[in-house]
């Protein structure tokens, strides 16, 4: 039982100017909802380092359970809070300080310069917090699980201690409560409460229900407009060319001139500004790419004119002849021949690819608007999960391959994700972590606990605890069965959450079919992957689902149709399979007819990867 709590702003300016104080009331506020219970207690101090002590020591002295300090942590020469409160504390408690640094970390390489000291005088356990409020609302999420269990420790109250110990399995620290009942196992249900739908009508789903994105606008400097959807057509604001251009290094004539001889009277190269007009009789060297002068309506290549006469020094030309009669027109691209003034350069809705970042570069763009896309979390559940990072494996455990893949393939298609972690499987910790990323993302694509194992938790949390909507639990379609997509609530605002299954390969193809799709139509982009039809290069066995098979296409056969060839076995734990897969084959169900498909069987294939000529 938390009693009392006190938040020590410690900062020159807020001490003169007590309204500049944002930090300690909204430390205040979080402290309120943590422990709401507590006797809260607020004081500002400057950064002098004995008033910080002797208000340290007196909260301390006074019994309190917990102080929280925020300001003074980083290198100017007038912070002291660490320095104040390493004199003040009997043991330090460095871990809390790693764990703040390496939170922080995440958002901003400052936190480096961050000194936190974390400490316990007697039985108050003292935190020092940076003094942004940005900072310090983080840090307080960081450290809020262990300050219930942390207090209860110190003040060796047993029975406290028992009953986190209890409501969090495994060890691991979690305050969030769940309305999901994992008491009954052997009543849980023996079939699944989810209707299994098709294919096509779970894409039609996300494709409507993640059509409810908001569209939101920025804009982006035209360097990193690559792979962005345009929010509104851009138009040419000049024509090109701005001159009338010549085609290629001749004479710029007259074409009523004819054959003949022409008198040379100047030469133009790419960037002149020609100054005189063009006579009869006359012409102008000229170069690719260079202004024609006025009067002049066409070009004539040098190939198709012959030296009459030259200076004495062999440096000039002065007289030419015209050998084939040229066209008016011939070789000149008249102003706005490539682009017209006014025309569409990206159509709203159209994404911007290299050749795009070309034309508008050309054209005088240095920045565009584009639809913002959603904030993508990915979270992996499972107790058998360990961070790949460890060194050891632990006993019965795997390493997590799936957020690494998942953030991988977002990238390949042109989405950042942020990293979640690893969620247990217990009813708290999901609650803990699914809030955590809703906190941070529009949409959570997360990993395992959706089939029907005991500890397979996602979908009852998801409908108890976030009174979320099940758009679909169950797909038709191997690998993937146990797809789950639903939207809830969360801090006022509409969150999409695709729960894919744990397998690595599960987790893979529906990721392509389902959540891609749907972060395409947020970024107003329509359609699906595009689809082939190729010949199968062996004879395969079908399932009883339609199955969308990891396989190498070979575009380079001299026949007409390309041919795929399945990589290895398909099991959906082997994500091997997928390893240099360029398209996705979708075989259809088995029917008693038709149990398999023998070689040479045309099948429908969905290029998700990269074609490549196999041919050497
Ligand atoms: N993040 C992951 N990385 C690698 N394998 C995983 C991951 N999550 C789950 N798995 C494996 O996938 C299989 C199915 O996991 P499970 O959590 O039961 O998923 P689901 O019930 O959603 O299909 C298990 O063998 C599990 O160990």
């Amino acid at each position: 039982m938390i009693k009392a709590v006190a938040v020590i702003t410690v900062s020159d300016t807020c001490f003169k100017d007590n309204s500049k104080d944002e930090s300690g009331p909204a430390l205040c506020h979080l402290v309120k909802k943590l422990f709401p219970d507590s006797n809260l207690h607020t004081i500002i101090v400057p950064d002098e380092r004995e008033m910080i002590e002797r208000e340290l020591k007196y909260f301390c002295d006074s019994n309190l359970d917990l102080i929280l300090t925020t300001g003074g942590t980083g290198l100017s020469p007038r912070d002291v809070t660490p320095e104040a409160t390493k004199v003040v504390i009997h043991k330090e408690i460095p871990s809390i300080s790693v764990a703040l640094t390496l939170e922080s970390l995440k958002k901003t390489p400052m936190a480096m310069l961050s000194r936190s000291v974390a400490g316990l005088r007697d039985k108050t356990l003292i935190v020092n917090l940076p003094g942004s409020k940005k900072a310090v609302l983080e840090c307080f999420e960081v450290i809020k699980p262990i300050l219930p269990h942390a207090i209860a420790l110190v003040r060796n109250e047993l029975s406290e201690v028992r009953t986190i110990h209890d409501s969090l399995q495994f060890s691991h620290l979690c305050p969030h409560r769940s309305n999901v009942d994992i008491t009954k196992i052997a009543l849980r249900p023996r079939a699944s409460p989810y209707s299994m739908i098709e294919m096509a009508e779970a894409c039609k789903i996300v494709d409507s229900v993640m059509g409810q994105w908001n569209e939101m606008l920025e804009i982006v400097p035209l360097d990193q407009a690559l792979g962005r959807v345009v929010a509104q057509p851009l138009r040419a604001k000049e024509p090109m060319p701005p001159f009338p251009a010549s085609v290629k290094d001749g004479y710029a004539c007259l074409s009523t001139d004819g054959v003949g001889p022409r008198k040379v009277n100047a030469a133009i190269t790419a960037g002149d500004a020609p100054t005189t007009p063009l006579c009869m009789g006359e012409c102008v060297r000229i170069n690719t790419g260079a202004a024609l002068p006025a009067g002049a309506d066409c070009v004539v290549q040098v190939e198709d004119t012959k030296l009459l006469l030259a200076s004495d020094d062999g440096v000039t030309e002065l007289e030419i002849e015209i050998l084939i009669a040229p066209e008016p027109g011939q070789d000149v691209r008249p102003v706005g021949f490539d682009i017209a003034m006014g025309a569409t350069l990206v159509d709203k809705g159209e994404s911007i690819d290299a050749a795009k970042i070309g034309v508008l570069a050309g054209a005088g763009y240095q920045s565009v608007t584009v639809r913002v896309g959603p904030t993508v979390a990915l979270m992996s559940t499972g107790n058998e999960l360990q961070e790949p990072s460890e060194l050891k494996l632990r006993p019965a455990h795997i390493r997590d391959s799936n957020r690494a893949m998942l953030s991988a393939l977002l990238k390949e298609h042109g989405y950042q994700s942020i990293d979640c972690g690893i969620c247990r499987d217990s009813p708290e910790e999901l609650v803990a972590g699914i809030s955590a990323a809703l906190t941070k993302a529009d949409v959570l694509v997360c990993t395992g606990g959706v089939s029907m194992g005991e500890k397979d938790l996602l979908k009852p949390v998801l409908l108890n605890d976030f009174g979320a909507t099940l758009h679909y639990g169950r797909v038709r379609m191997k690998p993937g069965k146990p797809s789950t997509f639903a939207t809830c609530q969360f801090e006022g605002k509409t969150k999409f959450i695709f729960a894919l299954p744990g397998n690595p390969v599960s987790a893979y193809v529906c990721c392509l079919l389902f959540v891609i799709r749907g972060l395409r139509v947020c970024s107003g982009k329509r359609g699906s992957w595009p689809r082939l039809r190729a010949k199968l290069a062996h004879g395969v066995a079908l399932d009883p689902r339609p199955e969308y098979a990891r396989a190498d296409i070979d575009v380079s056969q001299d026949d007409d149709m390309p041919t795929v060839k399945l990589l290895g076995n398909q099991c959906s734990s082997r994500l091997l399979s997928a390893c240099g897969a360029s398209v996705l084959v979708e075989l259809p169900a088995a029917s008693p007819a038709h149990p398999r498909l023998p070689a040479g069987a045309i099948v429908p294939a969905l290029v998700t990867g990269t074609l490549h000529n196999s041919a050497v």
